[in-house]
């Protein structure tokens, strides 16, 4: 039996977004009771809330949105690098060492115990020379237990730039609490939706 790792964040309310984004809300629509055999609700939540996928929409004005991306990148042989307490980017010189015949999807593990319960402003970002390294080896997709690729005050957002010039994708708001550096199986599929900029996912890794 393979072992599953949950890496995705909680979606429930109170969960920490983006600063001054749409807060996640839930209510039911329908309620079970002797006169309604069941219980439907609605959500209302930024794009960006919680472990997602944005879409090259979400940086491109021409970009395509997340329904219509490749799957292949979100399923797949992975590795999760641990480079904890490097603030405020990662730089090449982090990654180098973790690269050697390295599946071509990229877990960055920052946090030991990644914040669920509130909002770190300074989270460690990734420097867009290193998004260049990453796909001159290859790689596929790029992803962080943090809100961004970019630091929060970004307006330039060179991370995920150099994303665009490379056609990477991207996962955001991982939690690779319980998850040692090593090589798993990623599976964390994108919802189909036609015209958004993101997505959540449920991001999970399995052993090898
Ligand atoms: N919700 C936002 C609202 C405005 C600006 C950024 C965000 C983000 O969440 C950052 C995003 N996850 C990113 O892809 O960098
Ligand atoms: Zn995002
Ligand atoms: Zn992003």
């Amino acid at each position: 039996m393979k072992q599953i790792w949950d890496i995705s964040q909680v979606m429930r309310p109170g969960l920490p977004v983006w600063p001054g984004d749409r807060p996640y809300q839930e209510k039911l629509t329908w309620a079970l009771t002797d006169d309604c055999p069941v219980n439907v609700s609605e959500i209302s939540m930024s794009t960006h809330t919680g472990t997602h996928a944005d879409a090259p929409y979400h940086y491109a004005a021409d970009g395509a949105p997340i329904g219509a991306v490749g799957l292949d990148p979100y399923l797949g042989p992975c590795r999760v690098i641990e480079l904890m307490g490097l603030r405020p980017l990662i730089e090449v010189e982090h990654l180098l060492p973790h690269l050697d015949n390295a599946p071509p999807r990229i877990l960055v593990k920052t946090y030991g115990t990644a914040p669920q319960g509130l909002w770190d402003a300074d989270f460690a970002a990734i420097a867009p020379e290193a998004i260049d390294l990453l796909a001159a080896r290859g790689m596929m997709l790029i992803g962080l237990d943090t809100p961004s690729l970019d630091p929060q005050e970004s307006k330039t957002l060179d991370a995920h730039m150099a994303v665009r010039r490379h056609g990477l994708a991207i996962l955001e708001g991982l939690v690779l609490d319980e998850v040692r550096g090593g090589d798993y199986e990623l599976i964390a599929l994108p919802l189909k939706f036609a015209n958004l900029d993101a997505s959540p996912v449920r991001a999970i890794l399995r052993s090898l």
